[in-house]
């Protein structure tokens, strides 16, 4: 271009300036082009690559009815800026979502895009009040978020209707187009920052009747899947159920629900990863009207239950109240007002069609605060009560005395004056503490366990029966194995003691441990003198094989117990005192022990080694254990926390009062391996005590991890359960080191099942075979003989085969069930990945030691 300098003034530098931005920018493009035209390609395969992942989101949305997808496809154009947004979501998004989309001052405006209107993204799960905004999620939470969800559709029916009902809601909640798989559309305003592509499918819903299923499969943990599509599998529980006054599977599953809540195996919310849950319930309030709390009990309850076991208040999973359905109203004013059952069924899933949509959006639970809690069916908030609040039944009298101590001067005074009773030992030698049956025993004494108490009330909500005032009984978890032809716990394969007729009882709730494995949920009296009212033996033995029986009686129903086995349930042959508490802390435990003998019922007794001078004064029992908790003084105060402050050594002559007896019955030191607690570096230690107390049978068995408060304060895990490896590794350890001594023992044999080992003296080993059984009627024969009669004299037949060491103990005859994911692939994946914990631990001390 030429220049031309006559021009006059700005029309001059107008054109000066324009050659100058003109030539620039020439000069710019030919040193930038190649990196322009490099960007420009980037750009284009990028925006290509995006519409295609749009067009295949779209043809996986339009799937068929099978399942259906909520994947943040948009409907309506992206809008300009994020009060748009707002706008836009008001006619597809349901109120409880608005606050979280309210257009903030950070937000900033989307520029509109042509091409396929697909958001690869979702919205961000809902902020509670006053919380910030959700960043970003890190590359693991992506993975969590992205996952498919299956309903499963739960039903019980006695005369069918609730079948029909059920059916029809799996239909309905497919069809029903408007109901829970809405158009959805979900723009990306700025604030809520890169979006993770998500698409949340709920697959088809199955239905299940509860008579029909394993119910361990569905209710002692959530199922855990992977769908299809290679997500994680969420699970939402819905259960349809009419009520009964009556027996109906309703009380099967009512028992299961409440049993694996309180089993100390299991932890007390292990349905926690459910997605949500939400009951309905039919019934008829002509007859069983609500006033009377009858009206769909049954619902009620399974609510209550299944929000215990998601959580408990507050943290449970209930995405909607319970729903009632009067099958038959009483007037048309009631039936105005409560509906009939039909509607009232379609109001409960168009209410939960919005959570579980709520739910695939969020990834969180909507709602309000009381459905967590459960304010409406049941009683959940009183488990916390129980479990929080420490009783004054409950405390020992060391802390009784402490906190006289510290109380004001006024209440010392009203304490010395007051009308509780003193503490009395009742191992002094002035005798023992008069029965309660009006043998002029103090008016002043209490009951241990009085029936408006909480520990009353935590007792019988974890299974016991409590029987008078300071005994229980209990159904264990093996006795219902047994009944269903699954296998009996490890005392059948080590002494013949089937366990579906057995019974498991105390006549002492009361403890003087306070043990870190304790399964009674800290729920226990403890104290180290008997201060209560005394039950007489007579009345305690009727009571608890009356409860045993209520309870067996109440197995009926569940899936799978054989009618051979629950016939023979009514004749109970052995009893475990071994259950809660301390037995021989009961005065008359030696009257209680001649009642069961007498009716043909085995005894096994099991101790905790602090009361040398009941134990000294025990009559015969068919077989004695001490628990050995730990090998050395400070151990033992770790694992046991005893209340004597001369734990040690009454520890220790309880010991030698076992050696004493050895000779006289058959004796069993009951070793419970803690890891980290009580297992390392003290195979030495625990040799020292069975060469000190020499007993029969020595019962090495991994610890159980209950899972409570108490468990926790103490740091126990599941890293402190050993794996049934490391049971036999120790066993193996400490016969050696008894061989080593030359104390006569070997291993006789195993329960991998229950992780359980035995050692045995060599006095049971006769004719190259181990005989740990026991003769139970050659027992009872030999006690109304009346003499004085040794072990050796009521040896069973030999221990058989498949329990010896090395065939792992179970039963032929039984059926071994492993529940999903716990057979000896989960086994093995479980190990594995606690091994590569522990390598993890140990590194990392390694690196800090370094
Ligand atoms: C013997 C019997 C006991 C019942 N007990 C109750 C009850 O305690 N509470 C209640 O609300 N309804 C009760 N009902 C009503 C049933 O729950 C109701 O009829 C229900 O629809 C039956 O469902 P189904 O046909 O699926 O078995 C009872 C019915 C019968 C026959
Ligand atoms: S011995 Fe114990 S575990 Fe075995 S069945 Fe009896 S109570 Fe249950």
């Amino acid at each position: 271009m030429a220049f031309d300098t006559e021009e006059p003034g700005a029309q001059a530098l107008e054109k000066l300036l324009a050659f100058l931005r003109v030539s620039d920018v020439i000069e710019l493009w030919h040193e930038c082009r190649a990196a322009i035209f490099v960007a420009v390609a980037v750009v284009i395969i990028f925006k290509f690559q995006k519409w295609l992942q749009g067009e295949k989101a779209s043809a996986e949305t339009a799937q068929p009815l099978d399942s259906v997808t909520i994947s943040g496809k948009a409907t309506p154009e992206p809008k300009e800026n994020a009060q748009d947004l707002a706008e836009t979501l008001k006619p597809t998004l349901k109120p409880t979502l608005k606050p979280a989309l309210k257009p903030t001052p950070k937000a900033s405006s989307t520029s509109p895009k042509s091409g396929p209107k697909v958001i690869s993204g979702h919205k961000k799960k809902l902020v509670k009040k006053g919380k910030k905004l959700r960043q970003a999620p890190a590359p693991q939470d992506e993975e969590e978020d992205d996952f498919d969800i299956q309903i499963y559709i739960f039903y019980t029916s006695l005369t069918g209707s609730t079948a029909q009902y059920a059916e029809q809601l799996k239909n309905q909640l497919l069809s029903d187009k408007e109901g829970i798989y809405p158009k959805f559309s979900v723009p990306t305003p700025s604030n809520f920052l890169p979006e993770v592509p998500i698409s949340r499918t709920f697959l088809p819903p199955q239905i299940h009747n509860l008579e029909e299923i394993e119910l361990d499969d569905y209710f002692v943990s959530a199922p855990s899947a992977t769908s299809k599509a290679g997500k994680k599998v969420k699970y939402i529980y819905l259960v349809i159920a009419p009520s009964y006054e009556a027996d109906s599977p309703n009380a099967a599953f009512l028992y299961h629900l409440q049993e694996t809540h309180n089993d100390f195996r299991i932890d007390t919310a292990p349905l926690r990863s459910l997605a949500g849950f939400s009951v309905f319930g039919f019934g008829d309030s002509s007859e069983w009207p609500e006033s009377e709390g009858k009206f769909c009990q049954d619902a009620v309850a399974i609510d209550k239950w299944l929000g215990k076991l998601t959580g408990g208040r507050a943290g449970s999973r209930r995405m909607f109240p319970v729903g009632m359905g009067d099958v038959n109203p009483v007037s048309t004013k009631e039936c105005k007002e409560s509906g009939n059952a039909i509607e009232k069924l379609h109001e409960w899933r168009i209410h939960l069609e919005d959570a579980m949509r709520e739910y695939a959006e969020t990834g969180e639970l909507g709602g309000g605060s009381e459905w967590r809690a459960g304010v409406e069916s049941g009683d959940e908030d009183s488990d916390v009560d129980v479990e929080e609040e420490p009783e004054k039944d409950m405390m020992d009298l060391e802390d009784l005395g402490g906190m006289i101590n510290r109380a004001p001067d006024v209440l010392k005074k009203t304490s010395t004056s007051c009308s509780a009773p003193l503490p009395v030992d009742f191992t002094t030698p002035a005798g023992k503490i008069a029965l309660a049956a009006g043998e002029g025993q103090s008016a002043s004494r209490k009951d241990m366990v009085p029936k408006d108490g909480v520990t009353y009330k935590a007792l019988t909500k974890q299974g016991y029966e409590i029987v008078g005032s300071h005994s229980g009984v209990k159904i264990c978890r093996w006795t219902k194995s047994a009944l269903r032809g699954r296998g009996s716990c490890y005392k059948f394969s080590f002494y013949g003691i089937k366990s579906h007729l057995c019974m498991e009882t105390t006549p002492s709730l009361s403890c003087s441990n306070k043990c870190v494995f304790c399964w009674r949920h800290g729920t226990n009296p403890v104290g180290t003198t008997w201060r209560w009212k005394v039950d007489p033996p007579e009345a305690i033995f009727r009571g608890v094989v009356e409860g045993h029986y209520r309870k067996i009686k109440m197995l009926k129903g569940v899936p799978g117990v054989r009618a051979d086995r629950f016939s023979e349930a009514f004749r109970i042959r052995h009893c475990a005192l071994s259950l809660v508490g301390e037995p021989i802390f009961y005065p008359y435990i030696n009257e209680f022990l001649a009642l069961l003998h007498g009716d043909g019922i085995s005894s096994f007794l099991v101790c905790n080694a602090q009361h040398p001078a009941q134990l000294r004064a025990l009559g015969p029992v068919t077989q004695l254990y001490v628990s050995i908790d730990a090998s050395n003084k400070e151990s033992l105060k770790k694992i046991d926390r005893p209340l004597h402050r001369d734990y040690w050594e009454r520890f220790q002559e309880c010991l030698d009062i076992l050696r004493e007896k050895r000779h006289k019955q058959r004796t069993v030191f009951r070793l419970t391996l803690v890891k980290g607690f009580n297992v390392e570096d003290e195979v030495k230690g625990y040799a020292d005590l069975v060469e000190r107390g020499l007993p029969c049978f020595v019962e090495i068995k991994g610890v159980t991890f209950c899972g409570t408060s108490s468990a926790g304060e103490a740091g126990l895990t599941m890293d402190n359960v050993p794996f049934y490896e490391e049971v036999v590794e120790f066993v193996e350890a400490l016969n050696a080191e008894l061989e080593r001594r030359g104390l006569e023992y070997g291993i006789g044999a195993e329960h991998a099942h229950s992780c359980c080992v035995l050692l045995a003296s060599k006095r049971f080993f006769i004719d190259g075979k181990w005989h740990t059984l026991i003769h139970y009627e050659r027992f009872f024969e030999l006690l109304k003989e009346g003499r004085e009669f040794g072990p050796e004299e009521y040896i069973g037949e030999p221990t058989p085969e498949w329990a010896n060491w090395g065939n792992g103990g179970f039963d032929p005859s039984d059926e071994r069930v492993y529940r999903k994911g716990k057979g000896p692939d989960g086994r093995a994946k479980a190990k594995e990945a606690a091994v590569a914990r522990r390598m993890e631990k140990e590194a990392e001390i390694t690196v800090s030691a370094w």
